[in-house]
């Protein structure tokens, strides 16, 4: 009696709907998911080369693994890339510029669920951060509950470098890690902190010198939970960031609304668009084109 009590307080606390996502038209899958079978703990790898940038199906495929790994009885989550440089270059700027105003509707409630479901995940969560985590890529990391990142990385909120504003609730991800008035400093700014002020200001827990240390660390953080109860550490962790989340489900319609206002403003698209053409001129400069 008090197991399926429990059980459904985890599923009202659940807010996001588990979906079978169907699988990209492209070849190779843009997530990578193995389970050891010695330590139960499951990886996470983000594989969309080339940058693990967030688009529709990519976090379809993130929500969709982390259904499985919860439905697997994985010990752990640890959340990696499988790009040696960078983690996840954040939301996808294919989706915010010029967008289709159907698809920005799907790919906006897409990536309130993809926060919801890593944030609430209810095995434990850690990041391997083994390249760059800007932006979207940030908040993956912050809605783990550890990070360990490699060395000459940058991570952080630096929405505002490209004109935007980021919304309340990926606020209160980083606000959930770092003090307010650090936050509030690194958020108006859109600072990329280094992995070494990363480290120093408590946005990442550790630092180590491979992917494979990276993994190891997670490891051992994910252990440190074996002498607790899954069910009662899964209710304790989404009792703890429960306002915080309700705070996007109690209006997550109006948090659309304010989101197609705000990425369909003229001004805001014509710096999102010089920002994005930046980008795109320093990968030709990179390659030799002109
Ligand atoms: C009330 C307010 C409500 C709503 C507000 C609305 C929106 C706010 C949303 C807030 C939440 C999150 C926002 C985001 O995540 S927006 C994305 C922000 N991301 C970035 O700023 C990162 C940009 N990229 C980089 O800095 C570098 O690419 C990176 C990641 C450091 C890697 O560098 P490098 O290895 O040198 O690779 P290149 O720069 O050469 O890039 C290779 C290739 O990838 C393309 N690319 C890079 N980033 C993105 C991206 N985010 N989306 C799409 N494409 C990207 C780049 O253009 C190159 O492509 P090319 O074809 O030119 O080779």
């Amino acid at each position: 009696m008090l197991r399926s009590k429990i059980l459904n307080r985890i599923r009202l606390l659940k807010p996001v709907i588990d979906r079978r996502c169907m699988s990209s038209a492209s070849k190779t899958p843009l997530t990578l998911l193995e389970v050891d079978d010695k330590s139960g703990i499951a990886t996470l790898s983000l594989n969309r080369p080339p940058v693990n940038s967030l688009n529709i199906d990519l976090m379809n495929s993130i929500i969709e693994s982390i259904t499985e790994i919860e439905g697997n009885k994985s010990r752990g989550l640890i959340l990696t890339s499988a790009n040696d440089r960078v983690f996840c270059a954040g939301l996808d700027l294919n989706e915010l510029h010029k967008p289709n105003q159907e698809r920005l509707k799907e790919f906006w409630a897409v990536f309130q669920d993809v926060w919801l479901a890593l944030h609430l995940c209810s095995v434990p969560t850690a990041a391997a951060i083994n390249g760059h985590a800007p932006a979207g890529g940030c908040l993956l990391a912050t809605a783990c509950e550890y990070r360990v990142m490699l060395p000459q990385m940058t991570i952080g909120l630096n929405e505002t470098q490209f004109g935007y504003m980021a919304p309340k609730w990926v606020m209160l991800s980083y606000l959930s890690v770092l003090p307010r008035r650090l936050a509030e400093r690194a958020l108006t700014q859109g600072k990329l902190f280094t992995t070494a002020e990363a480290l120093d200001v408590g946005l990442v827990d550790e630092i180590a010198a491979s992917k494979e240390e990276a993994l190891a660390k997670c490891s051992t953080f994910i252990d440190s939970f074996s002498k607790a109860n899954p069910l009662a550490r899964s209710l304790t962790k989404k009792q703890i960031r429960e306002p915080d989340v309700q705070k996007l489900i109690a209006d997550r319609a109006g948090d659309l609304k304010e989101c197609l206002e705000y990425i369909n403003s003229p001004l805001l698209q014509d710096g999102l668009g010089a920002y994005f053409e930046a980008l795109k001129q320093k990968s030709r400069s990179k390659a030799g084109k002109s």
